[in-house]
């Protein structure tokens, strides 16, 4: 178990990471989810120890970070994939860092063939490609068979045979008791993944849940409507209070009526519907949505949500 307690980070006048609160259990996989410049990065460094807050404090199993001498054998973590030395091959970055940590040669080849990367490992990593320096450092976080791991957008640059692999590990860690904590900017990674979530918006905490109380939350239901004579049912709709927007694709986007009644309004009225679908906004529209206030470099991109404005204008 992690505990993530009032942590705020501070570079100047910047704050990167303010008073965040969250713990991570063991057993499961947490996705720790942000836009680009979130804190993310910043606060794994911070639980590492490898920066010192400005305030608050991280415990692994009750302790600071610092005060555990185990290094790998006690929490495994993949920050930056490129920060290896060009001129090792994989085997010898791995086996140096197994000896400062006073870990069996043998869990060298044994975290290689782990990652898929035997055929590799002596070859020098400054040929691998990103995808295989991933892996790589998969391979250091798992070295040490440490019951804490960190991963810090670990899926980067892999194939879709490599994301799937890298989420059936993630799995089986958790499986096994493990703590895992995995941060990523994008909800579909983590959305087949994670059991619990934190997400976080400009160093500050959005959401600390399970992914099924966030999907909970978040499923807002709209009905979509393609008719001919929208003219007549919009101000129907309205006039029952629901919000009204478009899709862009001819449809009308329902908020706050169900399927039922719109059905119920349209044969009333005898307004010919073309299609009558409910639709559950899916949870990365959900996480775009609730991020949205908190991007550092907005684009001016719509996403579907905004399509239920009931202006129909982007938000
Ligand atoms: N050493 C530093 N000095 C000054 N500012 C920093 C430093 N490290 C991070 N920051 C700032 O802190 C904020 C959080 O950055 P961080 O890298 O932790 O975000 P992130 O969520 O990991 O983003 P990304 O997904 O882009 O990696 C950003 O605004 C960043 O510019």
């Amino acid at each position: 178990m992690i505990e993530v307690n009032e942590l705020t980070k501070r570079y100047g006048s910047r704050t990167a990471v303010n008073a965040l609160t969250f713990r991570v259990r063991s057993g499961l996989v947490t996705g720790f989810l942000g836009p680009n410049g979130a804190g993310k990065s910043t606060t794994l460094r911070l639980m590492l120890g490898l920066d010192g807050p400005t305030g608050g404090s991280v415990t692994v199993a009750g302790r600071p970070f610092r005060e555990r001498a185990r290094g790998l054998r006690d929490v495994g973590a993949l920050l930056d994939a490129g920060d290896v030395h060009g001129g090792h091959t994989a085997y010898t970055h791995l086996r140096v860092l197994a000896r400062s940590n006073r870990i069996p040669r043998t869990r060298v080849d044994e975290v290689l063939a782990e990652v898929g990367l035997t055929d590799a490992a002596r070859r020098r990593v400054a040929g691998f490609s990103l995808g295989m320096r991933q892996r790589l450092g998969i391979a250091a976080a798992l070295l040490g068979d440490p019951p804490v791991l960190l991963f810090d957008e670990p899926l980067n640059g892999l194939d879709p045979e490599g994301v799937r692999w890298v989420r059936g590990l993630f799995r089986r860690l958790a499986a096994e008791g493990r703590t895992v904590f995995v941060s990523s900017h994008l909800m579909s990674e983590m959305e087949h993944t994670a059991d619990d979530l934190v997400v976080v918006g400009r160093g500050e905490l959005i959401a600390a849940e399970s992914l099924d109380a966030f999907a909970a939350r978040s499923g807002r239901r709209t009905v979509a409507v393609r008719t001919p004579d929208a003219p007549t049912l919009t101000p129907l709709l309205t006039a029952e209070g629901a919000s009204v927007g478009t899709d862009g694709d001819g449809r009308l986007v329902v908020s706050g009526l169900d399927a039922s009644r719109v059905g119920e309004l349209a044969l009333r009225h005898r307004v010919l519907l073309h299609e009558l679908t409910t639709r559950t906004a899916s949870l990365e529209e959900a996480f775009m949505e609730l991020t949205a206030d908190s991007l550092e470099y907005p684009t001016s991109v719509e996403y579907p949500t905004s399509l239920e404005h009931p202006t129909g204008e982007p938000r």
